[in-house]
Order: structure tokens, then C-alpha cells, then sequence
């Protein structure tokens, strides 16, 4: 999220205002720029040198205008080196300068007219006889009335031209080089409203949210009708859950449903800066927001400078509680009615100081939840807005495949396939992209390498035992896909995701996993009679499964429903009870696989069906999977088989 450049200062020098804000602000209203004088002397120098330029072209002799009596003398004189004329208008030069008849001025560029009744054959005869040039264009040197206007008047319009070009610039750019650069603006690099609008029909599958969050987007639209009813709003709203799951997306969907600018800051930002300017920035941040209030003040990370004061193995970190102090202080500080909202994402919210969810502050928590299948295909659907679909996509079949893939997952699933789509040169995005940009997201991209046939052999092996229990443990989550083409730092992969998007897991389902986790081991333990290093992933998934089930979730009659090891956090209990804990955790890791090598065993001929599949064609989907092992698909009623 950090996408502006960080600065490191030496300690000892003050902030200077020259300094880039660590927030962006967006949809602020573009007219009030603010005045820099040094932008304005620039200008100012910039346009005169312009006009200069301008009119070095411009031949700056005075055009006299005369009287016809003068001119004809001037003609009769023999000193007219040439005319124009439109109508009764004459304009002309002289061979050589001329007084006009008071004798104060001279010239030799000259305009006049010609009486109505001048005998226009006779002067034509006159100007022949004195060798006069009589133009056809009209003479560069004398642009008459008009012309003269224009360039009397043209610095003033370079002047207003160039000032509207810098202020446009200046709102219209975060950030922003060239001229304004050179006195870079004070204002927080606002965006133009235009610009920005994220709105409600974005924002995909997390509808629950949405709703909670319409009755800010009204009060933001029309505060005076909350502040005569003396209803009170949150000042701060929280948003918790996951990364990719939207929370940016949405706090930028309420400034756009409401039209209120949008300050973003990531909190992280503040506190990378040297002590006691974390918390300065934050005034500024806040002042600038009530300026153009009603607004949104957007603080991404909080748990980054919102955890748990004098808590976390750094001890106290100054400049963390000091911008923490200042937050507060900003919140606390709001009358009602101000009608700045603080909007906080977190994904820890389990870290952070309960002084910042006291009532008056963040005291409306929002969950943001990874989305369900129907969100899912209601977000890929937002996502292929722009993109041309073959007819052969499913996006609601899509969307059952993806359990556990947040909106940002999606997004860049889609991302993935029209550049797979594209490469192929494709002009539509089809099924087979789809599914192949999956593939790449869940197991990696391939490596093209050649593996030695024996230790092909054995990682065909190793998959086809997670694949066999896959298969055979009861409720276990299918199996999607196995493959042994080397991706990243595995040899082989098998993927298995459940039907429908489980929220909770019984210590059967949990058992099962375990069991599939050393399927791999088993199967090279009962096949070549030792196990490689190829398990460690799987051992790393195992220890953790069965530590959450015996320290976490009460799932061991032996240690009985105690959190001991709580997540985040040092274990709660003495050493002879997490001796026990080990003791237990071996014990249900033993039985599983125990269990994991017997299911091997009886089921041998399965499993060197799958092996020679696999030997042959590398990746097995679903379907073949099955089909290789001699097992038929389960019957599921969620997925109509
Ligand atoms: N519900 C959704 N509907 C549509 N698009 C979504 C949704 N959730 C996430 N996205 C997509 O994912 C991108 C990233 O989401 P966003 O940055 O809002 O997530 P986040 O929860 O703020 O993540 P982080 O905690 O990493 O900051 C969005 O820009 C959007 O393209
Ligand atoms: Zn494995």
C-alpha cells in the first residue's frame, strides 16, 4: 500500500515543510488552491520571458497614422516604398523617416484613409509613376488596429494562461514535478474530485458491510439533518479482516458514494518517521481534513502504532504512543457534528490498545469477512466488467473453485488469465485461461527443469499418497488437481479444497487433514521403505494442525478445553502442562499416521494406478484423478454430481 517514496531525515533537523505528506488525499474540492508566492514570482518571470520571445518577432516601430493630404505628399515626395490597402484604408512604409506636421514625432510606418471621393484611378497612376510597391497580403510590419490589440494584451493573457495551467497542475497531481516541483504545493497533494469516485457498485460481495456503512454515507452527505436531530454518529469505524479483502476499496467507497474528499494515510508511515514527528503529521492530517469537512480520514495498518501501549517485545516505543496520544487526541477533540469520520483498517484487531475502541472513538467495528461463493462470483463478475468473456465461462463454477480467495485474489486471477489470454493471442478470455491462472495462483508458476527419472518416480509416489487419502478419508476436502512438474520449491503438488467455504472444523476433518498431510510420507515409507526431505512442508502443516487442536481448541480429553497457546501470544500455562501439550500433540501426530501407512498398505494397487497416470501425464485433474485411482467421484449435492 505504501506507495510513496519514504524519506529518512537526519534526526537533527526540524520538519520542514517541504517534506511530502505521509497521506494522499483524494476528491478535495477544487478551488481553493492555496497562493504560493514563489510559484507566482516564477510565473510572472516565466510569461515576460515568453512575451519577450514573442516579440523579438514583432517588429515594435510605432504605426503613425496620418492624414491623406500627408500621405499624398509623402507619394508625390517619392518617399513610399510600398502600400497595402482593404477599402479606404491605406497602410504603408516610408523609404526614409518623415516628421508629421506638428514636428514632434517622425516615422515611417503609417496608416490613413482615403476620402470617398479620391479619384482611385488617378492615385493608382500616381503610385505606378513614384515606383511604389503596392502589396497584395497585408505587411507583416503593420497588423492595423486589431493586431496591435492582441499584442498589447498578450502578456496579460500568457500571464492568466500559465497561472490556470499551475493551478490545474497543482490540484490535479499528487506529488507532482516539473514547475511545481520547484515550490512544491502545501496542500496534500490533493487529487480532483473528478478523478477519484470509487463507489458502492465496486465494491462486490460484502454487502452485510455495505449496509453498515450507508448510514455514514448519509450522514456525510447531509450532516445538518443528524446534527438537528442531535443524533450522534461514530467518529471512528474499524474495519477488521483479512488482507485483499477490501477494506481500502470500501473506505474509499463511502468518500465516493458521499462526494467528501478521502485522506489516506498508512499507519506505519507515520512512525517510520524520526520521533515526534508522527505525531505532528497527524494534526496536520487532521486539520487539513476538517478543512474541507465534511470528510474521511482513512488510516490503514492501526495496529501499527494502535497496539497495546507499553506492551510488545520492544517495550514501550516512544514515537508508536505519541502518534497513538495524537490520534486520540484528534478524536476526542471533534465536536459532534464535525463531520470528519476516522475510518481504521486492521487485520489484527485482536493486538490493539482498548483505548482506541472507547466509545467516541473507533467504537464501531465492522468485519470484513473473505467473501462466500455467491460473493465470489458477484466480485469476479465486477472484475470481468471490462473484459471480453468466451461464452464458455462460468463465473459462478469459477467462484466455487476459489474457497478462500479474497477479492484481491480475484482481481488478480482475472488480471492473470487476460495476460494468458493475450499471450495466446486470444482476443477473448476463455474457460482454459481461467483455469490455467488459477493453477499458476494455487501451486506456482512451472520450472522448467529435468527431474531424474528415479526421483520422479518417487515424488509421483509421495502425491499420489496425499491424493489416495484425499480420496478415502471421509469428509475430507477432495482432490482437485496433482501434479508432478517441479513449481517454485516443490517437486509435485496436491491441491484439495473443500466444496463450500468451511468457517468452522470438527477434530474429524482436522484428524483427516493430518492424515492427508503425511499421506505423501507414508506412501514413500510403505513403497521404498525410507522417507526423504521432501516432507518438511507437509511436517510443518502437521505440527501446527495438531498443536492447535491440543493448545488452542480443547480437542485432547487429556489437557481438556483450555487455550493455552493462544495466538499472538506467550503460552498460558507452566512447563509440566506444555510438556503434556507436546506429549499430546506427538500422540495424535503418531496415530495419524499410524493410520496414514495402513490406508497405504490396503489400498496399494490404487495407489500405483495413480502413480502410473501421473508417470505419464504429469498433471491430473479432478475428474482423472479419480478415474485413475479406480475410485469414484463422491457423491456431493452441492456440486450436482
Ligand atoms: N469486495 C470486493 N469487491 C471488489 N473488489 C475487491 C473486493 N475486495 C477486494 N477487491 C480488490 O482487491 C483490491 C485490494 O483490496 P484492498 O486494498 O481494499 O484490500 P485491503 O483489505 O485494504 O487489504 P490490505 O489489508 O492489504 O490493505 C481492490 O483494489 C479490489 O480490486
Ligand atoms: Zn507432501
Amino acid at each position: 500500500m505504501a506507495d510513496q517514496p519514504q524519506e529518512r531525515r537526519e534526526p537533527d533537523k526540524p520538519a520542514g515543510e517541504d517534506e511530502p505528506k505521509p497521506w494522499r488525499a483524494e476528491g478535495l474540492p477544487p478551488g481553493k488552491p492555496k497562493i504560493n508566492w514563489f510559484r507566482f514570482a516564477l510565473t510572472l518571470l516565466i510569461t515576460y520571458a515568453l512575451f519577450f520571445v514573442v516579440s523579438s518577432f514583432y517588429d515594435g516601430t510605432p504605426v503613425e497614422t496620418i492624414s491623406y493630404t500627408q500621405f499624398m505628399k509623402q507619394v508625390e515626395a517619392g518617399n513610399v516604398k510600398d502600400i497595402y490597402a482593404t477599402g479606404y484604408s491605406i497602410q504603408g512604409n516610408l523609404k526614409a523617416q518623415a516628421r508629421d506636421p506638428d514636428g514632434n514625432k517622425t516615422y515611417t510606418k503609417f496608416s490613413t484613409e482615403m476620402p470617398v471621393f479620391a479619384n482611385q484611378n488617378q492615385i493608382f497612376q500616381l503610385l505606378t509613376s513614384q515606383n511604389v510597391t503596392v502589396k497584395a497580403e497585408p505587411p507583416s510590419d503593420s497588423r492595423g488596429t486589431f493586431w496591435n490589440l492582441v499584442l498589447s494584451l498578450l502578456p496579460v493573457l500568457l500571464l492568466a494562461a500559465v497561472w490556470m495551467w499551475l493551478l490545474r497542475r497543482g490540484t490535479s497531481m499528487m506529488g507532482g514535478g516539473g514547475l511545481s516541483a520547484l515550490g512544491r504545493s502545501r496542500a496534500a497533494h490533493p487529487i480532483a474530485t473528478d478523478k477519484v469516485r470509487v463507489t458502492f457498485a465496486d465494491v462486490a460481495g460484502i454487502d452485510e458491510v455495505e449496509n453498515e456503512l450507508i448510514e455514514i454515507v448519509d450522514y456525510l452527505k447531509e450532516p445538518s439533518k443528524y446534527r438537528k436531530l442531535g443524533a450522534k454518529l461514530p467518529k471512528g469505524v474499524l474495519l477488521t479482516g483479512l488482507p485483499g479483502t477490501g477494506k481500502t476499496l470500501l473506505a474509499r467507497a463511502v468518500a465516493g458514494e458521499a462526494s467528501v474528499p478521502f485522506f489516506s494515510a498508512s499507519a506505519s508511515e507515520f512512525i517510520e518517521m524520526i520521533v515526534g514527528v508522527g505525531a505532528s503529521r497527524v494534526r496536520e492530517l487532521f486539520t487539513e481534513a476538517r478543512k474541507v469537512a465534511p470528510s474521511i480520514v482513512f488510516i490503514d495498518e492501526i495496529d501499527a502504532i494502535g497496539r497495546t501501549r507499553g506492551a510488545g517485545a520492544l517495550g514501550g516505543h516512544d514515537e508508536r504512543e505519541q502518534t497513538l496520544n495524537q490520534i486520540l487526541t484528534e478524536m476526542d477533540g471533534f465536536t459532534a457534528g464535525e463531520g470528519v469520520i476516522v475510518i481504521g483498517a486492521t487485520n489484527r484487531p485482536e493486538i490493539l490498545d482498548p483505548a482506541l475502541l472507547r466509545p467516541g472513538r473507533f467504537d464501531r467495528n465492522i468485519v470484513v469477512s473473505p467473501p462466500d461463493a455467491a460473493g465470489r462470483t458477484a466480485i469476479l463478475k465486477v472484475h470481468t466488467r471490462g473484459v471480453p468473456l468466451g461464452a464458455d465461462v462460468d463465473l459462478a463454477r469459477l467462484a466455487k473453485s476459489t474457497p478462500g480467495m479474497t477479492g484481491a485474489d480475484l482481481a488478480n486471477l482475472v488480471n492473470e488469465a487476460a495476460l494468458l489470454a493475450a499471450k495466446r493471442g486470444n482476443v477473448q478470455v476463455h474457460s482454459a485461461d481461467l483455469a490455467d491462472a488459477l493453477e499458476k495462483l494455487q501451486l506456482g508458476t512451472a520450472r522448467a527443469i529435468v527431474m531424474p527419472e528415479d526421483e520422479r518416480i518417487r515424488t509421483a509416489f509421495h502425491e499420489a499418497g496425499h491424493a489416495l487419502l484425499g480420496m478415502l478419508q471421509p469428509g475430507a476436502d477432495p482432490v482437485r488437481k496433482i501434479s508432478i512438474i517441479p513449481r517454485g520449491r516443490a517437486l509435485g503438488v496436491t491441491l484439495s479444497t473443500p466444496d463450500n467455504d468451511r468457517y468452522a472444523y470438527d477434530e474429524n476433518y482436522l484428524r483427516g487433514r493430518i492424515v492427508g498431510a503425511l499421506g505423501g510420507m507414508a506412501a514413500e515409507q510403505v513403497v521404498f521403505g525410507l522417507v526423504t526431505t521432501g516432507a518438511e512442508n507437509d511436517l510443518e502443516q502437521v505440527t501446527a494442525i495438531a498443536r492447535g487442536m491440543v493448545g488452542r481448541w480443547g480437542m485432547s480429553p487429556k489437557i481438556g478445553p483450555l487455550n493455552i497457546l493462544p495466538q499472538d501470544d506467550q503460552p498460558q500455562a507452566a512447563a509440566a502442562t506444555l510438556a503434556e501439550v507436546d506429549e499430546e500433540t506427538r500422540r495424535i501426530v503418531e496415530e495419524c499416521y499410524e493410520t496414514a501407512q495402513q490406508v497405504i498398505r490396503d489400498n496399494r494397487d490404487k495407489l500405483d494406478n495413480i502413480v502410473s497416470a501421473l508417470l505419464e501425464r504429469e498433471t491430473l485433474d479432478e475428474t482423472e484423478a479419480y478415474e485413475a485411482a479406480g475410485i469414484p467421484p463422491r457423491i456431493d449435492i452441492q456440486r450436482g454430481r
